[in-house]
């Protein structure tokens, strides 16, 4: 059944929608499957049943109902680009403060329209959220201001958070974990639980955490300067997770100002990262997004993109989150990625077609991670452009020769190398821990700095 001359209105201009502030615009990479429809009454059946339609004409349909179909208002079938208005009203609210949901904005806008036997696939590449439903939703309470305030530095620029997560990934016992937090502690700034560290039976959270308190207590009278761990707190129950956010702050006691609570937003969703910052506005909310490859992938045509991850993130009061390496590293990403961080800091930013406008939102820190070490920093800030984030690199500090506190260093270095423009091979011989970090990864120094052997006059057969 055709339902174009319905659930698409080709006349409306993208201007006048957003000018009206009354819809949700989304665009979507759409393909419809062979032998179905053409590409608009695809893209018409599409937003039907991404609304309040469904393949058939229902008896039960009402004018009100069709006031808050959602529209096809652009299509481009040679670019597979099709763009859908949403009315705001389609979006659900919570009983208890009237609030907006991003399960709902999911539901709908990227839901049951993922299975549809005429479509061959549709990905969410960007969307477009109006003044009046983007208040609505919580954002960010802490930001990266908050750690620079612990850390002592300025809260506007306050620079670069040299971080690491504590590898192996899993498989220290609770006293080796706490040694290795504190051996990194004594270079950098702040600690990260990997991923999938939680409460295993061979390092109970209880036993583990309590010493890592001491370790940041420890490291903090040793070198003078604040410390901050980010302790995950990741559940399928919400209760779990406040029992052990609960824990955590009591155990770290006057230090619980430098803790944040990581949690694993993919897998989890929604209800995870709002449940850690509704019940603890005050600590920072680290939303870690493993998982999330399955549909942002480039190779995925399905799902959405690590952009759109990202935007949704900062509406649901993410205080961070991660944002690849930008090709950098060794996950997947490009150096225009960017333009992600760009979104999720600045109060007016361009997506790939949307410009999003966020009205004094606080922003969300791009965290940088995957693979990442002092020898390919210099370039990542160069395509960035600023160092105002928090990068993690584990293999980065663990995998440094002379141990995690030079790995520490070699990081902390390696930003100033760039950020005073300084040749790397010239800043190495006066900077002992960035030098040793050639030698630490001689696969990326020959790849990034072919001539380092005999700048450092390294041995080549060494
Ligand atoms: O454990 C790590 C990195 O470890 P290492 O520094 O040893 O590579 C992170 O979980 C990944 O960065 C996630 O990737 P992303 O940041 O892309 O979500
Ligand atoms: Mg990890």
């Amino acid at each position: 059944m055709d339902q174009s001359n319905r659930y698409a209105r080709l006349d409306l201009t993208e201007a006048d929608l957003i000018a009206g502030g009354r819809h949700v615009l989304v665009a979507y990479h759409m393909k419809p499957k062979a032998g179905f429809g053409g590409y608009l009454e695809t893209a018409a059946h599409f937003a039907a049943e991404s609304s309040t339609g469904t393949n058939v004409d229902v008896s039960t349909t009402d004018d009100f109902t069709r006031g808050v179909d959602a529209l096809v208002y652009e299509i481009d079938p040679d670019k597979e680009l099709m763009k859908i208005a949403y009315p705001v009203d389609l979006f659900d609210r919570n009983i208890t403060d009237g609030r907006a949901m991003i399960c709902s904005f999911l539901t709908l806008a990227i839901g049951n329209n993922q299975g549809m036997g005429d479509v061959e696939y549709a990905k969410m590449h960007d969307f477009y959220v109006p003044p009046a439903y983007l208040r609505l939703f919580d954002g960010p309470s802490t930001t990266i201001a908050d750690m620079w305030r612990v850390l002592g530095r300025p809260h506007v620029d306050g620079g670069f958070v040299v971080g690491t997560i504590i590898k192996p990934k899993l498989g220290l016992r609770p006293q080796p974990f706490a040694d290795a937090c504190y051996d990194f502690w004594l270079g950098g700034d702040f600690i990260k639980n990997d991923e999938p560290q939680g409460n295993q039976i061979f390092a109970p959270m209880k036993e583990t955490i309590t010493l890592v308190a001491d370790a940041m207590k420890r490291a903090q009278d040793v070198t003078g300067r604040a410390k901050l761990f980010s302790a995950n707190i990741t559940a399928d129950d919400p209760f779990e997770m406040i029992a052990r956010a609960e824990f955590i702050l009591e155990t770290f006691g006057d230090n619980a100002d430098h803790v944040a609570f990581l949690v694993d937003g993919y897998v989890t969703g929604p209800a995870a990262i709002t449940t850690a910052r509704r019940q603890f506005p005050r600590q920072y909310l680290h939303y870690h997004r493993a998982g999330h490859g399955a549909v942002t992938s480039p190779q995925a045509k399905r799902g959405y993109t690590a952009f759109v991850l990202s935007k949704m993130a900062r509406m649901q009061g993410a205080s961070g989150i991660h944002v690849g390496t930008m090709g950098f590293g060794k996950m997947e990403g490009e150096n225009n990625d960017r333009a992600i961080a760009y979104m999720i800091t600045e109060d007016s930013a361009d997506g790939p077609y949307y410009h999003q406008d966020w009205h004094g939102m606080a922003p969300t820190t791009p965290i940088i991670s995957g693979g990442m070490n002092a020898l390919r920093m210099p370039g990542f800030f160069e395509n960035l452009g600023h160092s105002n984030l928090v990068m993690t690199a584990g293999g980065g500090a663990f995998g440094h020769i002379d141990g995690a506190a030079s790995g520490a260093i070699s990081l902390r270095q390696a930003e100033q190398c760039w950020k005073e423009g300084a040749d790397p091979l010239e800043f190495a011989k006066d900077h002992k821990e960035f030098a040793r970090a050639f030698e630490s990864f001689p696969k990326d120094a020959d790849k990034l700095y072919p001539n380092w052997r005999g700048a450092l006059r390294i041995n080549s057969a060494a």
